[in-house]
């Protein structure tokens, strides 16, 4: 076995192509073998094997920057980087992160877990080497379907006209999570599978080759050939027309060809495009068939591939799912609109009933933004479904093309709170933070998967501008579902026990552990309130005022980030209410990156939990005693 002795780059140098393809075959079932148990991204990582292995044979890693784009696939990087061992710990609390991470390794040059953000990354270190007069090589591995974010196209552009020394490897395996799509997908698979582009594109780069360099008149002439021969068959003419130098398509399972290719590569003095045709799940059939599953896949069966069933009620997702096309029957205006995560959103089962009314624009949170702010203007109820996290992308979006137009765009925001094993990068903790405070903006989080229905209800028959719903990446809570669906008054919450002198403020998830919590400190005589914040804009003024006029005493939990989310709004609520004497304390997530473990640990690190919540209401009730003691004595 050749894999156990690799623990550094460096060694692969000395190593033949065979023993390189042996190496290869090993790293393959050491992938399988252990993502058995942790789980991860299968389908990427065994579809750049033969890539990861031939660059860090060309190239010295870490002064020859090696930069992953989304960084899902650098598993075989951290594995011929010395971190094999650890493999174990994979996206486990406080173990191997399944996304390039700087703290692990002195290779790890650029962090992601965003997508598209490889290329911009590869301009600024390629100038920055150049102004510091270096020489070292910049390399980017971008995906086909991070091909397709628009922080690419910027990239592209800039790159193009700097036409500084730096390589793009665009690693097209014609997958994005789903089937890629695309003007750009469908121009690389045009390349792909045009066998006379291929036979034709060697005939006339011989037929170049010929042309002698001659001077005078009929060089110039030799020279317009040779660009117009070029433009017709050289299949990355978009790119050279980028000023890019287009090498390939090359198989990126064939290690002397691409150890070649990136050979020659080498000798192009300005930017160059390497594009590389791989296989998703390359090597492991149940990978390489259902490449939907292998993308992300929880831990599985080897001998099959089948994630090992997930047990409990279903996931939010789910039944967002389902009832979407509940909502479509009865509402033929309903339109879904996902960049690029179909599946994980949810939609599939709505894109069959519904195959005209699903629109996957790719990798492209912002277009999809301002799409549906055209489609609501135009008459129709789209709902924007995108995860909490790649939201962020569409800030201004939402600002300036939904809320300003006052556009009656539906959002459906999921991985809502913590997400778990993808860790820091994806957290769905901002949202509230970021869309509250836009004026028209209606914003609700379900206790249940029985509200999060008759929230999407209300976000139907909701006309009056922008509203959005955000639910968590876990297990609904098994509660009964109503059949009718009706809508909730916008802005009301929900008293779900009474209080003595004390209440706890929940929305989401958090409204379970607010239950727990009341139920523990009431077998201690405790009583304590439960409020369902279901709306985080508006806020229930009524009930607030309630609240601090019976001088209670509150806690406001919620898995989201403490600064500028609901609890910071009651805050805001009470100040501008001119009640100074509100008694609130907040437990969010503090003011850190949460990074990748499980949703329980990450709760538990930050103190999202039913033990932190009774002793936080058990210390208010010493601190009171203690303040009416010393005011009662004086
Ligand atoms: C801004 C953003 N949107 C969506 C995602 C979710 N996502 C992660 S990987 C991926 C597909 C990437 O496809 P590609 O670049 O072709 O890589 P492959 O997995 O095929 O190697 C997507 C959509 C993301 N990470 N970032
Ligand atoms: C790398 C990436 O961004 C996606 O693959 C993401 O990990 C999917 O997340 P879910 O597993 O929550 O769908
Ligand atoms: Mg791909």
């Amino acid at each position: 076995m050749l894999l156990p002795q690799i623990n550094d780059p460096e060694q692969l140098k000395s190593l033949s192509i065979d023993e390189l393809t042996t190496l290869a075959e090993e790293i393959r079932r050491f992938l399988i073998e252990k993502l058995t148990a942790t789980g991860g991204h299968l389908g990427s990582n065994l579809g750049v094997v033969e890539l990861t292995l031939a660059l860090h044979y060309c190239y010295n890693s870490p002064r020859d920057k090696m930069i992953y784009d989304v960084g899902h696939q650098a598993y075989v990087h951290k594995i011929l980087t010395g971190r094999q061992d650890r493999f174990d710990t994979l996206r486990k609390y406080q173990g191997l992160c399944g996304f390039v991470k700087r703290s692990e390794s002195e290779h790890d040059v650029w962090e992601a877990g965003h997508s598209s953000t490889s290329l911009s990354a590869a301009m600024g270190m390629a100038m920055a080497r150049d102004l510091k007069g270096e020489d070292n090589k910049v390399i980017a591995v971008i995906g086909d379907g991070a091909l397709t974010g628009g922080m690419a196209f910027e990239a592209l552009n800039h790159i193009g006209h700097e036409k500084r020394k730096l390589m793009v490897i665009l690693n097209d395996n014609e997958m994005s999570i789903a089937p890629n799509v695309g003007a750009m997908h469908n121009y690389l698979s045009k390349i792909r599978s045009d066998r006379h582009y291929l036979r034709a594109k060697d005939e006339v780069e011989g037929l170049l080759k010929k042309i002698p360099a001659i001077g005078g008149r009929l060089a110039k002439t030799a020279e317009q050939l040779k660009n117009s021969l070029k433009y017709m068959m050289v299949p990355g003419v978009l790119f050279e027309e980028l000023g890019f130098t287009y090498l390939g398509p090359v198989d990126g399972h064939d290690l002397e060809k691409m150890i070649d290719t990136f050979h020659q590569a080498d000798n192009v003095a300005g930017p160059v495009l390497v594009h590389v045709l791989t296989t998703k799940g390359k090597g492991y059939k149940p990978a390489e068939t259902d490449f939907y599953k292998s993308h992300a896949i929880s831990p599985y069966k080897i001998e099959s591939g089948q994630a090992l069933k997930a047990v409990g009620p279903p996931m939010y997702t789910e039944v967002f799912g389902e009832t979407l096309i509940e909502l479509g029957r009865e509402d033929s205006r309903l339109i879904a609109v996902t960049p690029a995560m179909p599946g994980g959103s949810g939609l599939f089962p709505f894109a069959k009933e519904f195959p005209d009314r699903m629109i996957d624009v790719g990798i492209a949170e912002q277009h999809a933004a301002t799409l549906c702010a055209a489609l609501a203007m135009e008459g129709m109820k789209p709902v924007y479904a995108v995860y909490s996290t790649f939201m962020q992308r569409a800030y201004d979006q939402i600002v300036h093309d939904i809320c300003r137009h006052n556009a009656n765009v539906m959002f459906a925001i999921d991985r809502a709170g913590f997400v778990g094993a993808d860790g820091e990068t994806h957290q769905g903790v901002y949202d509230v933070a970021f869309m509250r405070h836009i004026p028209n903006m209606v914003m609700m989080m379900p206790k249940d998967e029985n509200e999060l229905r008759h929230m999407m209800k209300t976000a139907l028959e909701y006309n009056d501008g922008p509203i959005a719903y955000r639910y968590p990446r876990i297990n609904g809570t098994g509660v009964a579902m109503d059949p009718e669906l009706h809508s909730i008054l916008i802005g009301s919450w929900e008293r779900l026990r009474t209080g003595e002198g004390y209440a706890v403020v929940a929305c989401g998830p958090m409204v379970q552990v607010a239950e727990e919590a009341a139920d523990l400190l009431k077998r201690e005589g405790i009583q304590v309130g439960v409020v369902n914040a279901r709306f985080l804009k508006p806020l229930d003024n009524s009930m607030l005022l309630d609240l601090a006029h019976a001088g209670t005493n509150m806690v406001v939990i919620e898995e989201a980030c403490q600064a500028g989310s609901l609890g910071s709004s009651v805050l805001e609520f009470y100040a501008e209410n001119e009640i100074y004497d509100a008694r609130v304390h907040l437990m969010g997530v503090p003011d850190i990156f949460v990074e990748h473990g499980s949703i329980k640990e990450q709760r538990q690190e930050t103190g999202l939990t039913v033990e932190a919540l009774c002793a936080r209401i058990k210390s208010m009730m010493a601190l009171s005693a203690y303040n009416y003691k010393t005011t009662s004595s004086s």
